[in-house]
C-alpha cells in the first residue's frame, strides 16, 4: 500500500512554490495517481511503445523519472537485453527513493539513475525517450533546446513520449476542461482545501502549454512527425518520432 497524501489537507500559513522534495517523494505514487487522470493508462502505453520501438544496443531515457514508474514499465518490456536505461532526476529524495525502489526487482536490462539536471544530461544513442509530466517544469524558454537535444540524440527511426498538463487557449472549453479535472481530484477524495492549496504551490513551478505549442515546438526541434496519441481532460500525451530517413 502506498501512503496516502495528505500534504495540503490542514490550511498552510505560507503557501510558496511546490517542490519535489522528501515530503512529496514519500506519497508521491498516491498523489500522482490521484491527480493525473489516466496516469496508469499511459505508462501501460509506455510499455508498448517501447515494445515497438526500443532498438538493439540502444539506450532509453526516462527524463525526470522521479520514483521510476516509467523506468519499470520500460525495463519490463524492452525486448533487447543489450539495451540500458537511464533515468534522470534533479530531486535527491527522488532518486534515493527511484534506486531502492528499482532494486527490488530484477532484470537483465541494466538500469542507471542519476541524479542531475535533464537540461544539463548528455542524450546519446537513444530509441526512446520519455518525459512523462516533466516538461511543465522545465523554464518555458529552455524546452525547445531540450527537445533539440533529445530530437539529435534519437537515432533514426527513435521515439519520443512526451505527457504533460494542457493549457486551453479558449475560454469556455477550458473552464469546462478543468473543472472536469477538479471533479476527478474530488472523486478521489481531495478537499476543495487541498485542491485550492495545491493549486497555488503550482503555479509558478507548473507551466503548461497547448497541444499546439507542443505540436509547434516538437517541429522545431527537428521531429519529422508528432501526434496526440491520448488526453482525458487537461492531462495528456504525444508521440514524436525521428524519421527513419534522417540522418543518424
Ligand atoms: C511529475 S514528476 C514525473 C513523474 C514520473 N515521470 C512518472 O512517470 O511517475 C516530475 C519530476 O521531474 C523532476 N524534475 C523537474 N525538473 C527537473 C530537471 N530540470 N531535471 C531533472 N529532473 C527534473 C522532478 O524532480 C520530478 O521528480
Ligand atoms: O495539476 C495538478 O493538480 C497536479 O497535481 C499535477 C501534477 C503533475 O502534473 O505533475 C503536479 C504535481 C505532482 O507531481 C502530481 C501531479
Amino acid at each position: 500500500m502506498h501512503k496516502k497524501d495528505q500534504l495540503f489537507a490542514a490550511p498552510i500559513a505560507q503557501l510558496g512554490d511546490f517542490c519535489f522534495d522528501e515530503q512529496v517523494a514519500e506519497v508521491f505514487p498516491d498523489m500522482i495517481q490521484r491527480s493525473v487522470p489516466g496516469y496508469s493508462n499511459i505508462l501501460s502505453a509506455i510499455g508498448m511503445m517501447t515494445e515497438r520501438f526500443a532498438q538493439p544496443g540502444s539506450v532509453l531515457y526516462d527524463l525526470g523519472c522521479s520514483l521510476g514508474a516509467a523506468t519499470l514499465m520500460m525495463r519490463r518490456h524492452v525486448p533487447y537485453s543489450d539495451c540500458q536505461i537511464i533515468g534522470v532526476d534533479n530531486s535527491p529524495a527522488m532518486v534515493e527513493r527511484c534506486r531502492n525502489h528499482i532494486s527490488g526487482y530484477k532484470s537483465p536490462v541494466p538500469v542507471e539513475i542519476r541524479q542531475g539536471d535533464i537540461c544539463q544530461t548528455e542524450i546519446v544513442n537513444a530509441s526512446v525517450v520519455v518525459l512523462n509530466f516533466t516538461l511543465q517544469f522545465i523554464e518555458p524558454e529552455q524546452r525547445l533546446a531540450l527537445l533539440t537535444r533529445i530530437y539529435q540524440g534519437l537515432r533514426p527511426g527513435g521515439l519520443l513520449i512526451l505527457s504533460e498538463k494542457f493549457r486551453f487557449d479558449d475560454q469556455p472549453s477550458s473552464d469546462l476542461i478543468v473543472d472536469l479535472h477538479l471533479d476527478f481530484k474530488r472523486a478521489n477524495g481531495y478537499s476543495e482545501l487541498e485542491i485550492s492549496q495545491k493549486r497555488t504551490l503550482l503555479e509558478n513551478v507548473l507551466r503548461a502549454d497547448s497541444v499546439a505549442q507542443h505540436k509547434q515546438r516538437l517541429g522545431s526541434a527537428g521531429f519529422e512527425h508528432a501526434e496526440l496519441w491520448f488526453q482525458c481532460f487537461n492531462f495528456g500525451s504525444l508521440v514524436a518520432i525521428k524519421s527513419h530517413e534522417a540522418a543518424a
